[in-house]
């Protein structure tokens, strides 16, 4: 269905080529999982599956790219319309109408499918990403959950025969996730349909998935069976490092294959427990008082009452559109509030300047790279200064101890996106504020980058910081945050430690807790440790 003979890539000036005579023959109805750390060429190769790379690019493609027999370099990717449906990593941009029907029906009238077809499907759609209550929506209005469903309804309707899906769920709850997941299996294994799709959060689709495609960072792409390429990739899920851990075999690539083989390991850890939590958290920084977030007559957060202490991260989790953005927002101060209090140390950030919000408490919003509108990092970092009031040269100190040897003169685009965040991050502790808030911080972050910047989030807690992340990543939560607090329909449903919010969950357990669950293990670390202290008492 696709086909990759020798293709090699080059982006206009670059010196290594982003793809490096890679060879791929997918077929019908087949399911490629594509991974890789950031910026190894995911994205490019999706592109060239319908031609937008190089025709979009620039650059130099070597080699042929076919789909259904078709050369891509012979046709525009308008024409392959009907046969690959492609949905970008960024839904917003990839919008062409204004509301959720007409978005969702777009693709197939341009195919001009009939409009008693049209109708049946967009209902069928609107039912199945489970998104009937928006139909009538504007797309800019909805939350980027519900935007990114949106995305992949709109492509799902005109029925392509191969799907191009790139970080699909990257803003999607974790049981919307399982949905469009299930979603898409269903066309695999119904309609025939190819599907390749790229993904940071391996997790979450790794069981689903036929055929793997590891780009290994040189522009090569490994290819295989997942369970044999799992075996030693450096991009793995929690469930494939525990069973190496553990020494299965073979290798589960799901929960249920992970619990299946993890008795004797619940044997080898009954005498142990998890290292105990974190220190408990120290005075309050901040206090939210019946919160209450309208926009016209919908109501997205509701009378929230909530206490942030210095020391702790505090990971805010819930289904897509129960109000997380709208709550850090008003909590920042320039946000809407119908009504309700926010303290911060004696102030309202709502009620003063804007400077002075920022001392209070600072954002870094969903698309942190919406903030970055200048030429270097160097001028992000000065204007950082200014905005802030502080020193010259805070900001970029800041960034050094974030993310060090990021070049002064490199333009933000070109930064991965983990750099992009670590400078806005660096530009918004510029003015200290004691809490900091993150709307989805780990989009986009390979297993790397989130591995650091954990460590980050916990050091701006252990100087003393409240740190608040809302979140829809699990396993980021499992190994980063103190506290979780939940929310639905705009309003606090639970507040409590990590483990005993999220270890029998179903929504937001961790894959280790899963597969040793009633057992209060979150994380792989955890029980590594756990492991090597048993064999050190064993010995001894
Ligand atoms: N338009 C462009 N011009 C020049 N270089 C580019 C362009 N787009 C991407 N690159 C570079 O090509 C490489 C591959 O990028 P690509 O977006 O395909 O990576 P990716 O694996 O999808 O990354 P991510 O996981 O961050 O989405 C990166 O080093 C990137 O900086
Ligand atoms: N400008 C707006 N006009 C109307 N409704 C809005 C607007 N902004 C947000 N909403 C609605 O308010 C609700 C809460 O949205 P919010 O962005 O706070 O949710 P969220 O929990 O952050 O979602 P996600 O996990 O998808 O990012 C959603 O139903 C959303 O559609």
């Amino acid at each position: 269905m696709i086909s990759f003979e020798q293709v090699t890539f080059h982006y206009p000036g670059a010196e290594r080529p982003a793809l490096a005579d890679v060879g791929l023959h997918i077929g019908e109805g087949e399911l490629c999982l594509v991974t890789g750390a950031t910026g190894v060429g995911k994205s490019t190769l999706l592109g060239a599956v319908n031609g937008l790379v190089p025709r979009f690019t620039g650059g130099r493609l070597r080699g042929r790219v076919s789909v259904a027999g078709q050369d891509t370099a012979h046709y525009p990717p308008q024409e392959f319309a009907h046969l690959v449906g492609v949905v970008g990593q960024d839904p917003l941009a990839g919008f062409v109408t204004d509301t959720v029907e007409d978005e969702l029906a777009y693709g197939m009238e341009q195919l001009g499918l009939p409009s008693d077809v049209m109708r049946k499907r967009v209902e069928e759609t609107l039912d199945l990403l489970g998104i009937a209550e928006l139909r009538r929506r504007a797309l800019r209005t909805l939350s980027g959950g519900q935007q990114q469903r949106v995305a992949i309804g709109s492509v799902l309707t005109a029925h392509p025969r191969v799907l191009v899906l790139d970080e699909p769920t990257s803003a999607l709850d974790p049981t919307a996730a399982e949905e469009v997941l299930a979603a898409v299996v269903r066309l695999v294994h119904d309609l025939g349909t190819t599907v390749l799709l790229a993904e940071h959060r391996v997790e979450r689709v790794l069981q689903y998935a036929d055929r793997l495609l590891h780009l290994v960072g040189d522009g090569t792409v490994r290819d295989g069976p997942p369970a044999e390429l799992m075996a030693d990739s450096d991009v793995a899920p929690p469930v494939v490092r525990l069973g190496r851990l553990a020494g299965w075999r073979p290798l589960p690539l799901s929960v249920r294959d992970a619990r299946r083989a993890a008795g004797p390991l619940r044997k080898r850890l009954a005498r142990s427990a998890p290292a105990a939590a974190a220190p408990t958290a120290g005075k309050t920084l901040l206090t939210g008082a019946r919160v209450t977030v309208a926009y016209g007559g919908t109501i997205a957060v509701r009378e929230v009452d909530l206490e942030l202490r210095a020391g702790e991260v505090v990971a805010l989790m819930g289904r897509n559109g129960s109000g997380k953005s709208s709550l850090l927002w008003a909590l920042q101060g320039s946000g809407p509030r119908r009504s309700g209090t926010v303290d911060v140390l004696g102030s309202d950030p709502g009620k003063v300047s804007a400077r002075a919000a920022r001392a209070l408490v600072g954002l870094v919003p969903q698309t942190a790279s919406d903030l970055l509108y200048l030429e270097t990092v160097d001028a992000e970092c000065a204007q950082g200064d200014t905005e802030s009031g502080t020193a010259a040269g805070v900001s970029r100190a800041l960034l050094d101890s974030i993310a060090p040897g990021i070049p002064g003169d490199r333009h933000p685009r070109d930064l991965s996106e983990g750099q992009q965040l670590a400078l806005v991050l660096a530009v918004q502790l510029g003015a200290a504020p004691g809490t900091v808030l993150l709307d989805e911080p780990t989009r986009g972050l390979d297993y790397r980058a989130k591995a650091r910047f954990t460590e980050i989030v916990r050091r701006l807690a252990a100087e003393g910081r409240a740190v608040v992340v809302a979140t829809h990543d699990v396993e980021f939560v499992a190994g980063a945050a103190d506290r979780v607090i939940v929310m639905a329909e705009g309003e606090i449903v639970a507040d409590g430690p990590t483990a005993e919010v999220v270890v029998s969950s179903p929504a937001f357990a961790p894959q280790v807790a899963k597969v040793l669950a009633p057992d209060p293990w979150l994380t792989v670390e955890q029980i590594a440790a756990a492991l090597a202290a048993a064999a050190e008492e064993a010995t001894a």
